[in-house]
Protein backbone atom coordinates (compact mmCIF):
# COMPACT_ATOMS: atom_id res chain seq x y z
CA UNK A 1 0.00 0.00 0.00
CA UNK A 2 1.28 3.13 -0.84
CA UNK A 3 2.10 5.33 1.73
CA UNK A 4 0.59 8.25 0.02
CA UNK A 5 -3.10 7.92 -0.16
CA UNK A 6 -3.97 10.09 -2.73
CA UNK A 7 -3.09 13.60 -3.74
CA UNK A 8 -5.57 16.31 -4.25
CA UNK A 9 -5.95 19.82 -4.39
CA UNK A 10 -8.59 20.54 -2.28
CA UNK A 11 -7.67 23.34 0.33
CA UNK A 12 -10.80 23.05 1.70
CA UNK A 13 -11.26 25.20 5.37
CA UNK A 14 -9.65 21.73 6.90
CA UNK A 15 -7.45 21.51 5.05
CA UNK A 16 -4.10 23.56 6.39
CA UNK A 17 -2.40 25.65 4.07
CA UNK A 18 0.91 26.32 4.99
CA UNK A 19 3.02 29.09 4.09
CA UNK A 20 6.09 28.58 6.51
CA UNK A 21 9.47 28.02 4.19
CA UNK A 22 12.56 27.00 5.92
CA UNK A 23 14.62 30.35 5.13
CA UNK A 24 16.97 30.05 2.54
CA UNK A 25 20.81 29.65 3.30
CA UNK A 26 23.05 32.47 3.72
CA UNK A 27 25.00 31.28 0.86
CA UNK A 28 22.43 30.55 -1.50
CA UNK A 29 20.52 33.30 -3.27
CA UNK A 30 17.22 34.11 -2.14
CA UNK A 31 14.60 32.95 -4.27
CA UNK A 32 11.24 34.59 -5.27
CA UNK A 33 8.53 31.96 -4.00
CA UNK A 34 5.77 31.33 -6.36
CA UNK A 35 4.14 28.06 -5.10
CA UNK A 36 2.28 25.24 -6.37
CA UNK A 37 -0.72 23.60 -3.78
CA UNK A 38 -0.21 19.88 -3.74
CA UNK A 39 -1.92 18.01 -1.02
CA UNK A 40 -0.95 14.91 0.23
CA UNK A 41 -2.82 12.74 2.63
CA UNK A 42 -0.52 11.00 4.91
CA UNK A 43 -0.48 7.62 6.18
CA UNK A 44 3.02 5.87 6.84
CA UNK A 45 6.12 7.40 6.79
CA UNK A 46 6.66 7.81 2.74
CA UNK A 47 10.00 6.08 0.82
CA UNK A 48 12.36 8.48 -0.78
CA UNK A 49 14.32 6.83 -3.05
CA UNK A 50 17.73 9.00 -3.74
CA UNK A 51 19.51 7.26 -6.97
CA UNK A 52 22.20 9.12 -6.88
CA UNK A 53 24.93 10.81 -4.40
CA UNK A 54 23.25 13.33 -2.50
CA UNK A 55 24.81 15.48 0.18
CA UNK A 56 24.54 14.73 4.05
CA UNK A 57 22.63 17.66 5.00
CA UNK A 58 20.06 16.62 2.41
CA UNK A 59 19.61 12.95 3.73
CA UNK A 60 19.66 14.25 6.70
CA UNK A 61 16.39 16.62 6.10
CA UNK A 62 14.74 13.80 4.18
CA UNK A 63 15.36 11.24 6.64
CA UNK A 64 13.10 13.43 9.59
CA UNK A 65 10.57 12.51 7.13
CA UNK A 66 10.76 9.72 5.24
CA UNK A 67 12.33 6.46 5.17
CA UNK A 68 15.51 7.28 2.99
CA UNK A 69 16.60 4.53 0.63
CA UNK A 70 20.22 5.28 -0.90
CA UNK A 71 20.91 3.12 -4.23
CA UNK A 72 23.23 4.21 -6.35
CA UNK A 73 24.19 2.86 -9.59
CA UNK A 74 20.53 1.11 -10.42
CA UNK A 75 20.42 -0.57 -13.91
CA UNK A 76 17.31 1.09 -15.49
CA UNK A 77 15.72 -2.22 -15.05
CA UNK A 78 16.83 -2.20 -11.28
CA UNK A 79 15.23 1.60 -10.99
CA UNK A 80 11.58 0.35 -12.66
CA UNK A 81 11.48 -2.38 -10.12
CA UNK A 82 12.34 -0.35 -7.05
CA UNK A 83 9.87 2.83 -8.09
CA UNK A 84 6.74 0.67 -7.29
CA UNK A 85 7.64 1.08 -3.64
CA UNK A 86 8.57 4.56 -3.51
CA UNK A 87 6.74 8.04 -2.63
CA UNK A 88 9.48 9.90 -4.26
CA UNK A 89 12.72 9.71 -6.03
CA UNK A 90 15.88 12.22 -5.93
CA UNK A 91 18.43 12.12 -8.86
CA UNK A 92 21.12 13.99 -10.48
CA UNK A 93 22.18 14.02 -14.16
CA UNK A 94 23.23 10.75 -14.22
CA UNK A 95 19.60 9.04 -13.72
CA UNK A 96 17.12 8.74 -17.13
CA UNK A 97 13.91 9.29 -15.42
CA UNK A 98 12.27 7.89 -19.02
CA UNK A 99 8.12 6.68 -19.14
CA UNK A 100 9.18 3.37 -18.15
CA UNK A 101 9.98 4.56 -14.92
CA UNK A 102 6.45 6.49 -14.10
CA UNK A 103 4.50 3.28 -15.48
CA UNK A 104 6.39 1.08 -13.46
CA UNK A 105 5.53 3.45 -10.71
CA UNK A 106 2.14 2.33 -11.12
CA UNK A 107 1.11 5.74 -9.35
CA UNK A 108 2.77 5.27 -6.37
CA UNK A 109 5.73 7.73 -7.29
CA UNK A 110 3.94 11.47 -6.07
CA UNK A 111 7.37 13.24 -6.61
CA UNK A 112 11.03 13.36 -8.70
CA UNK A 113 12.97 15.60 -7.39
CA UNK A 114 16.33 16.88 -9.80
CA UNK A 115 19.15 17.57 -7.57
CA UNK A 116 20.62 20.00 -9.37
CA UNK A 117 19.27 22.18 -12.64
CA UNK A 118 18.84 20.58 -15.93
CA UNK A 119 15.94 18.34 -16.41
CA UNK A 120 16.41 16.82 -19.49
CA UNK A 121 16.76 13.47 -18.07
CA UNK A 122 13.83 13.50 -16.13
CA UNK A 123 10.91 12.46 -19.12
CA UNK A 124 8.55 15.31 -17.83
CA UNK A 125 5.33 14.92 -20.15
CA UNK A 126 5.29 11.20 -18.75
CA UNK A 127 5.46 12.72 -15.61
CA UNK A 128 2.92 14.85 -16.00
CA UNK A 129 0.51 12.36 -17.47
CA UNK A 130 1.35 10.30 -14.09
CA UNK A 131 0.02 13.56 -12.29
CA UNK A 132 3.79 13.35 -11.08
CA UNK A 133 5.16 16.87 -9.78
CA UNK A 134 9.15 17.46 -10.84
CA UNK A 135 10.95 19.54 -9.00
CA UNK A 136 14.49 21.10 -9.41
CA UNK A 137 17.21 22.77 -7.28
CA UNK A 138 17.65 25.87 -9.64
CA UNK A 139 19.61 28.02 -8.02
CA UNK A 140 22.60 26.41 -5.21
CA UNK A 141 24.69 25.46 -7.82
CA UNK A 142 24.41 28.67 -10.18
CA UNK A 143 28.09 30.02 -8.84
CA UNK A 144 29.78 26.37 -9.23
CA UNK A 145 28.76 25.78 -12.70
CA UNK A 146 29.44 29.74 -13.44
CA UNK A 147 33.04 29.17 -11.56
CA UNK A 148 33.40 25.92 -13.28
CA UNK A 149 32.80 27.36 -17.30
CA UNK A 150 35.75 29.92 -16.27
CA UNK A 151 38.04 27.91 -15.07
CA UNK A 152 37.62 25.86 -18.67
CA UNK A 153 37.94 29.18 -20.23
CA UNK A 154 41.50 30.04 -18.50
CA UNK A 155 42.39 27.13 -18.68
CA UNK A 156 42.05 25.97 -22.14
CA UNK A 157 42.95 29.48 -23.43
CA UNK A 158 46.74 28.88 -21.60
CA UNK A 159 46.50 24.87 -22.64
CA UNK A 160 47.13 23.83 -18.68
CA UNK A 161 45.44 20.29 -19.10
CA UNK A 162 47.47 19.58 -22.18
CA UNK A 163 50.44 21.38 -20.61
CA UNK A 164 50.51 19.48 -17.03
CA UNK A 165 50.13 16.07 -18.69
CA UNK A 166 53.31 16.34 -20.37
CA UNK A 167 55.24 18.35 -17.61
CA UNK A 168 54.29 14.91 -16.24
CA UNK A 169 55.15 12.82 -18.80
CA UNK A 170 59.09 14.59 -18.02
CA UNK A 171 58.49 17.20 -20.94
CA UNK A 172 59.35 21.05 -21.00
CA UNK A 173 57.53 22.37 -24.16
CA UNK A 174 57.13 26.05 -23.43
CA UNK A 175 57.10 26.77 -27.18
CA UNK A 176 54.34 24.63 -27.63
CA UNK A 177 52.07 25.86 -25.19
CA UNK A 178 51.86 29.33 -26.03
CA UNK A 179 48.29 30.38 -25.04
CA UNK A 180 46.29 33.35 -26.11
CA UNK A 181 44.99 36.23 -24.09
CA UNK A 182 41.71 36.73 -23.02
CA UNK A 183 41.62 40.47 -22.46
CA UNK A 184 40.19 42.65 -24.85
CA UNK A 185 38.59 39.36 -26.42
CA UNK A 186 34.95 38.71 -27.19
CA UNK A 187 32.88 36.02 -25.41
CA UNK A 188 29.41 35.17 -26.39
CA UNK A 189 27.25 33.88 -23.51
CA UNK A 190 24.58 31.71 -25.07
CA UNK A 191 22.10 31.48 -22.83
CA UNK A 192 21.79 34.64 -20.60
CA UNK A 193 20.06 32.85 -17.09
CA UNK A 194 21.19 32.17 -13.71
CA UNK A 195 24.59 30.66 -14.71
CA UNK A 196 25.30 32.73 -17.96
CA UNK A 197 25.08 35.77 -16.35
CA UNK A 198 27.58 35.03 -13.61
CA UNK A 199 29.89 33.39 -16.28
CA UNK A 200 29.37 37.07 -17.68
CA UNK A 201 30.31 39.09 -14.50
CA UNK A 202 33.34 37.18 -14.00
CA UNK A 203 34.15 37.35 -17.80
CA UNK A 204 34.53 41.09 -17.74
CA UNK A 205 36.49 41.12 -14.75
CA UNK A 206 39.13 39.20 -16.72
CA UNK A 207 38.45 42.25 -19.17
CA UNK A 208 36.77 40.34 -22.09
CA UNK A 209 33.79 42.27 -23.75
CA UNK A 210 30.96 40.19 -23.41
CA UNK A 211 27.94 39.68 -25.54
CA UNK A 212 25.09 37.23 -25.45
CA UNK A 213 22.50 35.89 -27.37
CA UNK A 214 19.24 34.58 -25.41
CA UNK A 215 15.93 35.06 -27.04
CA UNK A 216 14.14 35.46 -23.74
CA UNK A 217 16.82 37.15 -21.69
CA UNK A 218 15.54 40.90 -20.91
CA UNK A 219 17.57 43.36 -22.27
CA UNK A 220 18.43 45.98 -19.41
CA UNK A 221 19.33 42.61 -17.49
CA UNK A 222 22.42 42.63 -19.83
CA UNK A 223 22.57 46.16 -19.93
CA UNK A 224 22.23 45.87 -16.16
CA UNK A 225 26.26 44.26 -15.81
CA UNK A 226 27.18 45.71 -19.24
CA UNK A 227 26.54 42.96 -21.88
CA UNK A 228 24.82 43.76 -25.08
CA UNK A 229 22.17 41.01 -26.42
CA UNK A 230 22.47 40.23 -29.55
CA UNK A 231 21.52 37.85 -32.67
CA UNK A 232 22.39 34.53 -32.66
CA UNK A 233 23.97 35.14 -36.21
CA UNK A 234 25.52 38.03 -34.70
CA UNK A 235 27.12 36.34 -31.96
CA UNK A 236 28.27 33.65 -34.44
CA UNK A 237 30.09 35.92 -36.88
CA UNK A 238 31.69 38.29 -34.06
CA UNK A 239 33.18 36.16 -31.05
CA UNK A 240 36.18 35.21 -30.56
CA UNK A 241 35.40 32.53 -27.43
CA UNK A 242 31.58 31.19 -26.79
CA UNK A 243 30.00 29.84 -23.83
CA UNK A 244 26.93 27.70 -23.77
CA UNK A 245 24.50 28.02 -20.91
CA UNK A 246 21.07 27.41 -22.61
CA UNK A 247 19.23 24.24 -21.26
CA UNK A 248 18.64 20.84 -23.58
CA UNK A 249 15.48 21.22 -25.05
CA UNK A 250 14.23 20.17 -28.87
CA UNK A 251 14.76 24.42 -29.79
CA UNK A 252 18.66 23.87 -28.11
CA UNK A 253 19.27 20.59 -29.63
CA UNK A 254 22.13 20.56 -32.02
CA UNK A 255 22.21 24.08 -31.82
CA UNK A 256 25.53 24.32 -32.70
CA UNK A 257 25.75 22.12 -36.18
CA UNK A 258 28.15 22.45 -39.30
CA UNK A 259 25.63 25.17 -40.42
CA UNK A 260 26.57 26.96 -37.49
CA UNK A 261 29.92 26.33 -37.15
CA UNK A 262 30.29 27.53 -41.27
CA UNK A 263 29.29 30.81 -39.72
CA UNK A 264 31.82 31.31 -36.63
CA UNK A 265 34.74 33.69 -36.85
CA UNK A 266 37.31 31.28 -37.56
CA UNK A 267 39.95 30.46 -34.49
CA UNK A 268 36.78 30.42 -32.10
CA UNK A 269 37.12 28.66 -28.83
CA UNK A 270 34.22 27.10 -27.03
CA UNK A 271 33.15 26.52 -23.71
CA UNK A 272 30.55 23.57 -22.73
CA UNK A 273 29.18 23.56 -19.58
CA UNK A 274 25.61 22.93 -20.32
CA UNK A 275 24.64 20.14 -22.17
CA UNK A 276 26.74 17.89 -24.64
CA UNK A 277 23.56 17.65 -26.65
CA UNK A 278 23.36 21.63 -27.75
CA UNK A 279 26.06 20.41 -29.88
CA UNK A 280 26.45 18.29 -32.81
CA UNK A 281 29.60 16.61 -31.50
CA UNK A 282 30.83 14.78 -34.68
CA UNK A 283 30.05 18.66 -36.51
CA UNK A 284 32.34 19.78 -33.87
CA UNK A 285 34.73 17.35 -34.64
CA UNK A 286 34.83 18.26 -38.06
CA UNK A 287 35.30 22.13 -37.05
CA UNK A 288 37.88 21.04 -35.24
CA UNK A 289 39.65 19.32 -37.41
CA UNK A 290 39.68 21.96 -40.15
CA UNK A 291 40.97 24.32 -37.39
CA UNK A 292 37.63 26.45 -37.77
CA UNK A 293 37.49 25.83 -34.04
CA UNK A 294 40.80 26.28 -32.72
CA UNK A 295 39.83 24.77 -29.13
CA UNK A 296 37.05 23.14 -26.59
CA UNK A 297 36.41 22.57 -23.31
CA UNK A 298 33.72 20.65 -22.51
CA UNK A 299 32.38 19.51 -18.92
CA UNK A 300 28.99 17.47 -20.66
CA UNK A 301 28.76 15.27 -23.89
CA UNK A 302 25.75 13.61 -25.05
CA UNK A 303 26.43 10.08 -24.24
CA UNK A 304 28.22 9.92 -20.39
CA UNK A 305 30.41 9.12 -20.19
CA UNK A 306 31.45 9.44 -23.28
CA UNK A 307 33.03 6.10 -25.22
CA UNK A 308 36.81 5.33 -24.23
CA UNK A 309 37.27 5.99 -27.87
CA UNK A 310 35.35 8.89 -28.10
CA UNK A 311 37.85 11.54 -30.87
CA UNK A 312 36.35 14.65 -29.23
CA UNK A 313 37.37 13.52 -26.02
CA UNK A 314 41.17 12.31 -27.05
CA UNK A 315 41.49 15.46 -29.52
CA UNK A 316 44.72 17.62 -28.63
CA UNK A 317 42.74 20.66 -29.07
CA UNK A 318 39.86 19.68 -26.55
CA UNK A 319 40.23 19.76 -23.08
CA UNK A 320 37.59 17.86 -21.08
CA UNK A 321 36.08 17.32 -17.34
CA UNK A 322 33.21 14.60 -16.07
CA UNK A 323 30.08 16.95 -15.75
CA UNK A 324 32.14 18.38 -13.16
CA UNK A 325 29.93 22.20 -13.31
CA UNK A 326 28.16 21.21 -10.07
CA UNK A 327 30.77 19.24 -7.76
CA UNK A 328 32.09 21.66 -5.20
CA UNK A 329 31.45 20.82 -1.89
CA UNK A 330 29.69 24.17 -0.92
CA UNK A 331 26.72 23.68 -4.19
CA UNK A 332 26.14 19.78 -3.32
CA UNK A 333 25.51 21.00 0.51
CA UNK A 334 23.31 23.44 -1.21
CA UNK A 335 21.71 21.31 -4.08
CA UNK A 336 21.01 18.69 -1.28
CA UNK A 337 19.08 20.99 1.12
CA UNK A 338 17.22 22.70 -1.50
CA UNK A 339 16.27 19.46 -3.31
CA UNK A 340 15.30 17.76 0.01
CA UNK A 341 13.43 20.50 1.04
CA UNK A 342 11.62 20.56 -2.09
CA UNK A 343 11.02 16.99 -1.70
CA UNK A 344 9.39 16.85 1.97
CA UNK A 345 7.01 19.90 1.25
CA UNK A 346 5.87 18.43 -1.49
CA UNK A 347 4.86 15.17 0.61
CA UNK A 348 3.81 16.75 3.19
CA UNK A 349 1.29 18.65 0.80
CA UNK A 350 2.92 22.70 1.25
CA UNK A 351 3.76 24.69 -1.56
CA UNK A 352 6.11 23.41 -3.85
CA UNK A 353 8.07 26.62 -4.96
CA UNK A 354 10.63 24.81 -7.62
CA UNK A 355 8.15 23.05 -9.57
CA UNK A 356 9.29 22.14 -13.12
CA UNK A 357 5.60 20.52 -14.42
CA UNK A 358 3.01 22.93 -13.04
CA UNK A 359 2.05 26.24 -12.73
CA UNK A 360 3.33 27.88 -10.14
CA UNK A 361 0.87 29.85 -8.41
CA UNK A 362 1.79 32.94 -6.20
CA UNK A 363 1.30 32.57 -2.03
CA UNK A 364 -0.89 35.76 -2.23
CA UNK A 365 -2.90 34.46 -5.27
CA UNK A 366 -3.15 31.06 -3.80
CA UNK A 367 -4.38 32.58 -0.11
CA UNK A 368 -6.74 34.40 -1.93
CA UNK A 369 -8.12 31.60 -4.46
CA UNK A 370 -8.22 28.73 -1.92
CA UNK A 371 -11.89 29.35 -0.84
CA UNK A 372 -12.83 28.93 -4.49
CA UNK A 373 -10.78 26.16 -4.79
CA UNK A 374 -13.42 23.85 -3.10
CA UNK A 375 -16.20 25.27 -4.97
CA UNK A 376 -14.91 24.63 -7.96
CA UNK A 377 -14.79 21.09 -7.93
CA UNK A 378 -17.95 20.46 -6.20
CA UNK A 379 -19.63 22.69 -8.90
CA UNK A 380 -17.56 20.04 -11.49
CA UNK A 381 -18.96 17.00 -9.58
CA UNK A 382 -22.42 18.46 -9.66
CA UNK A 383 -22.21 19.10 -12.74
CA UNK A 384 -20.58 15.52 -14.37
CA UNK A 385 -23.62 13.81 -12.25
CA UNK A 386 -26.23 15.96 -13.86
CA UNK A 387 -25.63 14.41 -17.14
CA UNK A 388 -27.77 11.79 -18.35
CA UNK A 389 -25.80 8.11 -18.77
CA UNK A 390 -24.55 7.89 -22.33
CA UNK A 391 -24.45 11.64 -23.11
CA UNK A 392 -20.49 11.77 -23.48
CA UNK A 393 -19.03 15.42 -22.01
CA UNK A 394 -17.35 17.60 -24.71
CA UNK A 395 -17.28 20.93 -24.18
CA UNK A 396 -17.41 22.55 -20.98
CA UNK A 397 -17.47 26.29 -19.58
CA UNK A 398 -16.26 27.74 -16.52
CA UNK A 399 -17.76 31.22 -15.87
CA UNK A 400 -16.06 33.83 -13.26
CA UNK A 401 -17.98 36.89 -12.60
CA UNK A 402 -15.47 38.90 -11.28
CA UNK A 403 -14.72 42.71 -11.07
CA UNK A 404 -11.35 42.44 -11.88
CA UNK A 405 -9.47 42.96 -15.00
CA UNK A 406 -8.47 40.11 -17.38
CA UNK A 407 -5.17 40.13 -16.37
CA UNK A 408 -5.90 40.44 -12.60
CA UNK A 409 -7.39 36.74 -12.15
CA UNK A 410 -5.17 33.59 -12.56
CA UNK A 411 -7.78 30.68 -12.67
CA UNK A 412 -5.33 28.07 -13.86
CA UNK A 413 -5.86 26.76 -10.00
CA UNK A 414 -9.47 26.74 -9.92
CA UNK A 415 -9.58 25.33 -13.52
CA UNK A 416 -7.73 22.69 -12.32
CA UNK A 417 -10.18 21.65 -9.79
CA UNK A 418 -13.19 21.94 -12.01
CA UNK A 419 -11.39 19.37 -14.16
CA UNK A 420 -10.82 17.33 -10.86
CA UNK A 421 -14.58 17.58 -9.89
CA UNK A 422 -15.50 16.77 -13.74
CA UNK A 423 -13.41 13.71 -14.39
CA UNK A 424 -12.87 11.71 -11.17
CA UNK A 425 -16.02 11.02 -10.20
CA UNK A 426 -16.91 9.32 -13.33
CA UNK A 427 -12.84 7.37 -13.90
CA UNK A 428 -10.49 5.76 -12.06
CA UNK A 429 -7.84 8.50 -12.68
CA UNK A 430 -7.08 11.07 -10.35
CA UNK A 431 -6.54 14.49 -11.36
CA UNK A 432 -4.00 17.28 -9.83
CA UNK A 433 -2.88 20.85 -10.95
CA UNK A 434 -0.21 18.57 -12.80
CA UNK A 435 -1.85 16.86 -14.98
CA UNK A 436 -5.25 18.09 -15.11
CA UNK A 437 -5.22 19.78 -18.30
CA UNK A 438 -3.96 16.68 -20.11
CA UNK A 439 -6.64 14.46 -18.60
CA UNK A 440 -8.65 16.75 -19.69
CA UNK A 441 -7.45 16.79 -23.26
CA UNK A 442 -6.73 12.73 -23.12
CA UNK A 443 -10.44 12.29 -22.68
CA UNK A 444 -11.68 14.92 -25.55
CA UNK A 445 -13.28 16.92 -23.11
CA UNK A 446 -12.77 20.76 -23.77
CA UNK A 447 -12.60 23.25 -21.27
CA UNK A 448 -13.17 26.89 -22.14
CA UNK A 449 -13.12 29.93 -19.70
CA UNK A 450 -15.06 33.15 -19.60
CA UNK A 451 -15.55 36.52 -18.23
CA UNK A 452 -18.39 37.88 -16.42
CA UNK A 453 -17.48 41.52 -16.09
CA UNK A 454 -18.50 43.17 -13.04
CA UNK A 455 -18.96 46.47 -12.06
CA UNK A 456 -18.12 47.73 -8.57
CA UNK A 457 -14.99 47.18 -6.30
CA UNK A 458 -12.52 44.22 -7.56
CA UNK A 459 -11.80 43.92 -4.16
CA UNK A 460 -12.97 40.22 -3.83
CA UNK A 461 -11.45 37.88 -6.61
CA UNK A 462 -14.65 36.31 -7.58
CA UNK A 463 -18.57 37.27 -6.84
CA UNK A 464 -19.67 34.09 -8.46
CA UNK A 465 -18.23 30.69 -10.69
CA UNK A 466 -20.48 28.90 -13.36
CA UNK A 467 -19.75 25.36 -14.77
CA UNK A 468 -21.95 24.90 -18.10
CA UNK A 469 -21.53 21.69 -19.94
CA UNK A 470 -22.76 21.96 -22.96
CA UNK A 471 -24.31 19.61 -26.21
CA UNK A 472 -25.57 16.59 -23.13
CA UNK A 473 -28.88 15.63 -22.23
CA UNK A 474 -29.36 16.25 -18.25
CA UNK A 475 -31.01 13.51 -15.70
CA UNK A 476 -32.46 16.52 -14.00
CA UNK A 477 -34.08 18.28 -16.60
CA UNK A 478 -34.64 21.52 -14.60
CA UNK A 479 -30.34 22.02 -14.60
CA UNK A 480 -30.55 23.04 -18.46
CA UNK A 481 -30.42 26.84 -18.75
CA UNK A 482 -32.37 28.61 -21.34
CA UNK A 483 -29.10 28.13 -23.32
CA UNK A 484 -29.51 24.50 -23.67
CA UNK A 485 -26.87 23.77 -21.37
CA UNK A 486 -26.50 21.57 -17.67
CA UNK A 487 -25.34 24.61 -15.51
CA UNK A 488 -24.35 25.02 -11.98
CA UNK A 489 -23.31 28.37 -10.26
CA UNK A 490 -21.80 28.62 -6.63
CA UNK A 491 -20.27 31.54 -4.71
CA UNK A 492 -18.38 31.61 -1.47
CA UNK A 493 -20.10 32.59 2.05
CA UNK A 494 -18.62 33.11 4.76
CA UNK A 495 -15.38 31.26 3.63
CA UNK A 496 -18.16 28.08 2.67
CA UNK A 497 -19.13 26.78 -0.84
CA UNK A 498 -22.44 27.59 -1.48
CA UNK A 499 -24.37 26.28 -4.48
CA UNK A 500 -26.60 29.55 -6.11
CA UNK A 501 -28.01 28.36 -8.88
CA UNK A 502 -29.20 25.25 -10.56
CA UNK A 503 -30.35 25.79 -14.57
CA UNK A 504 -32.35 28.95 -14.57
CA UNK A 505 -33.28 29.07 -10.56
CA UNK A 506 -31.66 30.43 -8.00
CA UNK A 507 -30.74 28.07 -5.01
CA UNK A 508 -29.11 28.81 -1.53
CA UNK A 509 -27.57 25.54 -0.33
CA UNK A 510 -24.03 25.21 2.02
CA UNK A 511 -22.31 22.27 -0.59
CA UNK A 512 -21.16 20.35 2.39
CA UNK A 513 -22.42 16.59 2.12
CA UNK A 514 -24.82 15.50 -0.74
CA UNK A 515 -27.41 17.03 -2.38
CA UNK A 516 -30.95 15.91 -3.26
CA UNK A 517 -32.62 18.38 -6.34
CA UNK A 518 -35.81 17.90 -6.23
CA UNK A 519 -38.65 19.58 -9.15
CA UNK A 520 -42.83 19.36 -7.60
CA UNK A 521 -45.71 20.56 -8.13
CA UNK A 522 -45.64 23.70 -5.85
CA UNK A 523 -48.08 22.52 -2.79
CA UNK A 524 -48.08 22.59 0.52
CA UNK A 525 -46.46 19.88 3.00
CA UNK A 526 -43.93 18.39 -0.33
CA UNK A 527 -41.41 19.98 2.11
CA UNK A 528 -42.56 17.97 5.07
CA UNK A 529 -43.41 14.65 3.32
CA UNK A 530 -39.59 14.51 1.95
CA UNK A 531 -38.29 15.59 5.37
CA UNK A 532 -40.42 12.77 7.41
CA UNK A 533 -39.05 10.16 4.90
CA UNK A 534 -35.15 11.78 5.84
CA UNK A 535 -35.66 11.87 9.57
CA UNK A 536 -37.09 8.06 9.27
CA UNK A 537 -33.62 7.02 8.26
CA UNK A 538 -31.51 8.96 10.59
CA UNK A 539 -30.52 11.15 7.58
CA UNK A 540 -29.63 14.76 8.58
CA UNK A 541 -30.85 17.72 6.62
CA UNK A 542 -28.42 20.66 6.56
CA UNK A 543 -29.34 23.29 4.28
CA UNK A 544 -32.44 23.24 2.36
CA UNK A 545 -33.95 25.68 -0.25
CA UNK A 546 -36.75 25.89 -2.04
CA UNK A 547 -37.22 27.82 -5.38
CA UNK A 548 -40.51 28.05 -7.56
CA UNK A 549 -40.78 27.89 -10.85
CA UNK A 550 -44.30 29.54 -11.14
CA UNK A 551 -46.54 29.83 -8.23
CA UNK A 552 -48.57 27.02 -7.30
CA UNK A 553 -47.20 25.07 -10.35
CA UNK A 554 -43.83 24.12 -9.78
CA UNK A 555 -40.93 24.71 -7.45
CA UNK A 556 -37.60 22.90 -6.84
CA UNK A 557 -36.44 21.84 -3.74
CA UNK A 558 -32.35 21.60 -2.96
CA UNK A 559 -31.66 19.89 0.16
CA UNK A 560 -28.39 19.19 1.32
CA UNK A 561 -27.82 16.21 3.46
CA UNK A 562 -25.04 14.86 5.59
CA UNK A 563 -25.55 11.15 5.06
CA UNK A 564 -26.20 9.26 1.62
CA UNK A 565 -30.00 8.49 2.24
CA UNK A 566 -30.88 4.53 1.57
CA UNK A 567 -32.00 3.38 -2.23
CA UNK A 568 -35.57 2.79 -0.17
CA UNK A 569 -35.50 6.20 0.92
CA UNK A 570 -34.58 7.99 -2.11
CA UNK A 571 -37.57 5.93 -4.17
CA UNK A 572 -39.86 7.06 -1.41
CA UNK A 573 -38.82 10.23 -2.55
CA UNK A 574 -39.64 9.72 -6.04
CA UNK A 575 -43.21 8.03 -5.12
CA UNK A 576 -44.42 11.30 -3.99
CA UNK A 577 -47.25 12.16 -6.55
CA UNK A 578 -46.19 15.63 -6.63
CA UNK A 579 -42.53 15.50 -7.30
CA UNK A 580 -41.87 15.20 -10.99
CA UNK A 581 -38.00 14.78 -10.67
CA UNK A 582 -35.30 14.47 -8.29
CA UNK A 583 -31.75 13.30 -8.20
CA UNK A 584 -28.76 12.24 -5.69
CA UNK A 585 -25.36 14.52 -5.81
CA UNK A 586 -22.62 13.35 -4.56
CA UNK A 587 -19.88 15.53 -3.32
N1 LIG B 1 27.71 21.23 -16.07
C1 LIG B 1 27.00 21.28 -14.97
O1 LIG B 1 27.28 20.59 -14.00
C2 LIG B 1 25.82 22.20 -14.91
C3 LIG B 1 25.12 22.45 -16.03
N2 LIG B 1 24.05 23.27 -16.00
C4 LIG B 1 23.35 23.52 -17.27
O2 LIG B 1 23.28 24.89 -17.48
C5 LIG B 1 21.99 25.23 -17.95
C6 LIG B 1 21.66 26.64 -17.54
O3 LIG B 1 21.48 26.71 -16.15
P1 LIG B 1 20.85 28.03 -15.49
O4 LIG B 1 21.60 29.22 -15.96
O5 LIG B 1 20.75 27.77 -14.06
O6 LIG B 1 19.41 28.02 -16.16
P2 LIG B 1 18.51 29.27 -16.48
O7 LIG B 1 17.17 28.73 -16.77
O8 LIG B 1 18.66 30.30 -15.42
O9 LIG B 1 19.13 29.87 -17.83
C7 LIG B 1 18.97 29.30 -19.09
C8 LIG B 1 18.86 30.42 -20.09
O10 LIG B 1 18.88 29.86 -21.39
C9 LIG B 1 18.02 30.63 -22.18
N3 LIG B 1 17.64 29.96 -23.40
C10 LIG B 1 16.61 29.09 -23.60
N4 LIG B 1 16.55 28.72 -24.89
C11 LIG B 1 17.56 29.37 -25.52
C12 LIG B 1 18.02 29.42 -26.86
N5 LIG B 1 17.41 28.73 -27.82
N6 LIG B 1 19.10 30.18 -27.15
C13 LIG B 1 19.71 30.89 -26.18
N7 LIG B 1 19.31 30.92 -24.90
C14 LIG B 1 18.26 30.16 -24.58
C15 LIG B 1 16.87 30.93 -21.27
O11 LIG B 1 16.13 32.05 -21.72
C16 LIG B 1 17.56 31.20 -19.95
O12 LIG B 1 17.81 32.58 -19.78
C17 LIG B 1 21.07 24.17 -17.32
O13 LIG B 1 19.93 23.97 -18.10
C18 LIG B 1 21.95 22.97 -17.25
O14 LIG B 1 21.74 22.20 -18.41
C19 LIG B 1 23.64 23.89 -14.85
C20 LIG B 1 24.31 23.65 -13.68
C21 LIG B 1 25.46 22.76 -13.61
O1 LIG C 1 22.44 21.02 -12.36
C1 LIG C 1 22.72 20.63 -13.49
O2 LIG C 1 22.06 20.90 -14.50
C2 LIG C 1 23.90 19.81 -13.69
O3 LIG C 1 24.22 19.52 -14.80
C3 LIG C 1 24.58 19.24 -12.53
O4 LIG C 1 24.58 17.87 -12.72
P1 LIG C 1 24.91 16.87 -11.51
O5 LIG C 1 23.84 17.11 -10.49
O6 LIG C 1 26.26 17.24 -11.01
O7 LIG C 1 24.83 15.52 -12.11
Amino acid sequence: MSAISSWNLTISPDTTLSFSWRPSLPSRPRKRKTLVVLAAGLGAKPTVLVAEKLGDPGIQLLKTFANVDCSYNLSPEELCTKISLCDALIVRSGTKVTRDVFESSMGRLKVVGRAGVGIDNVDLSAATEHGCLVVNAPTANTIAAAEHGIALLTAMARNVSQADASVKAGKWERSKYVGVSLVGKTLAIMGFGKVGSEVARRAKGLGMDVIAHDPYAPADRARAIGVELVTFEEALRTTDFISMHMPLTPATSKMFNDEAFSRVKKGVRIVNVARGGVIDEEALLRALDAGIVAQAALDVFTEEPPLQENKLVRHENVIATPHLGASTTEAQEGVALEIAEAVVGALKGELAATAVNAPMVPAEVLLELSPYVALTEKLGRLAVQLVAGGSGVKFVKVAYASARGPDDLDTRLLRAMVTKGLIEPISSVFVNLVNADFIAKQRGVRITEERIVLDGSPEKAVEFIQVRIANVESKFASAMCDSGEITVEGRVKDGKPHLTRVGSMGVDVSLEGSIILCRQVDQPGIIGKVGSILGEENVNVNFMSVSRIAAGKQAVMTIGVDEEPSRDALKKIGEISAVQEFVFLKL
